[in-house]
């Protein structure tokens, strides 16, 4: 990978969707709150589309495991206290809680942990983890769709989710060619019918090389991650550069080719430097300002 400091790949503007409510925050996320009649989703999609203001942006953060992302959002919400940052569901990922009281009984425990399922046997699990991923990024997606008259930073996507994991888990024999149709087929006619709720404005891609990404996992021991090795964060690596660098990757509405991106590098330590911390918030204000 060329050493480069950050660009906009591409600037044509894609549609937004701003909220009309004046609420401060969104409410706590309880997978509960899934249960939305068909009417409700109907007044929601109204009142976005008929307040498509252009000034408030969504957008996401893409990239590998371990590349800092996590690390940025929290600079974030640190330096941009006013904008609304929507952190991965990981914990949810971690301990799988059904939307029914009695759904999960206590005695399954680890079984719980779908990320550590995932990771220990992806044959059996990938699927699986695939929905409840998706699931849950739908979930915080929509429930952050609402409120915010600022902007809204995700990490990650339900774009990443198909365009970079799935793809992967498929390749590499983890889903078979049954599981993979299935999955596109209810994902993507999923999104396309939420369509502006779920399209973003532009993607923050922080790019890093797989090595940088090995050496940060090791540090930051995640115990369900033990098993992940450099081949996985090159594919995954590779996967990123040819949705979000080459633009190579075919992708399905509401996701479009045309969605901005601004590549920062990631290689560099930001983590203890607060001036390249400063400085990568001012062109991801830059980039929002250009979209
Ligand atoms: N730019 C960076 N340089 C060096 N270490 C970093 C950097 N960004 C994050 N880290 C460290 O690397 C590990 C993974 O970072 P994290 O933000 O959790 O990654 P991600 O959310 O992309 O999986 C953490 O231990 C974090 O402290
Ligand atoms: N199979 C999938 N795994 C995913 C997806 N989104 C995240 N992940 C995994 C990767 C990491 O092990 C862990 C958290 O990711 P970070 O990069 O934030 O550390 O979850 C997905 O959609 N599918």
């Amino acid at each position: 990978m060329p050493a480069e400091s950050s660009s906009v790949s591409q600037s044509t503007p894609t549609s937004s969707s701003s909220s009309s409510s004046s609420s401060p925050s969104p409410p706590p996320h309880r997978l509960a709150d899934l249960r939305w009649s068909t009417a409700e989703v109907r007044m929601a999609e109204t009142s976005d589309s008929s307040v498509r203001q252009r000034c408030f942006k969504k957008i996401s953060v893409e990239g590998n495991i371990a590349c800092g992302k996590s690390t940025l959002v929290k600079v974030l919400q640190k330096l941009r206290p006013n904008w609304h940052v929507v952190p991965e569901p990981l914990e949810k990922w971690q301990n799988v809680v059904g939307r029914e009281s009695g759904s999960m009984p206590a005695e399954m425990g680890a079984a719980s942990n779908l990320l550590g399922l995932r990771l220990g046997d992806p044959k059996r699990w990938a699927y699986t983890f695939q929905t409840w991923a998706t699931l849950s990024r739908l979930h915080i997606a929509l429930a952050a769709s609402h409120p915010p008259e600022r902007h809204t930073v995700y990490e990650r996507s339900v774009y990443s989710n198909r365009y970079v994991f799935a793809a992967s888990l498929h390749e590499q024999g983890s889903m078979n060619d049954t599981e993979w149709v299935v999955y596109q087929e209810w994902q993507g006619w999923l999104l396309s019918e939420l369509d502006k709720r779920v399209e973003l404005d532009g993607m923050v891609y922080l790019r890093a090389e797989p090595e940088a990404c090995l050496a940060r996992m090791r540090v930051r021991n995640r115990e369900e991650e033990r098993g992940v090795g450099l081949e996985y964060l090159d594919a995954l690596h590779k996967r990123h550069e040819n949705w979000l660098v080459d633009r190579t990757t075919v992708v399905h509405h509401p996701c479009s080719s045309d969605t901005p991106v601004l590549v920062l590098d990631a290689n560099q330590d930001f983590e203890s430097n607060e001036e390249l911390q400063a400085e990568l918030i001012n062109q991801i204000e830059d980039f929002l300002d250009k979209i």
